[in-house]
């Protein structure tokens, strides 16, 4: 259980994350990957991370371009959770060498 974060820390917690930005409930980052595999790859691990968390993405492929939304589906907002999955969702893209974009 994690409750809803106020805007400042919402704010405050995406200041070092390349990509992410805020749209109401959500946040959200486009990134492009050098190709379609390694698009791929980077969805799979990002799959591996929202296991270990049980916290899942709204995830859009189109070719190389993946966009992530996270939103905490129970809380009907912004938790922990989303910070704490972005990051490892940027973690993941750098090693991938997927760079967030618009
Ligand atoms: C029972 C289980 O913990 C819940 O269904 C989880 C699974 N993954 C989830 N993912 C997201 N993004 N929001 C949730 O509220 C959520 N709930």
């Amino acid at each position: 259980m994690s409750r809803l974060l106020t805007d400042e820390e919402i704010t405050r917690q995406l200041g070092d994350l390349t990509g992410w930005t805020r749209e109401g409930d959500e946040i959200r980052a486009t990134y492009e990957a050098p190709d379609f595999s390694a698009a791929i790859r980077l969805v799979d691990e990002v799959a591996v991370e929202a296991e270990d968390m049980d916290h899942h993405p709204d995830i859009d492929i189109r070719w190389r371009t993946v966009t992530f939304a996270l939103s905490t589906h129970s809380e009907g907002g912004l938790t922990q959770l989303d910070v704490e999955l972005a990051h490892r969702i940027a973690q993941a893209a750098s090693q991938l060498g997927a760079t967030a974009g618009g």
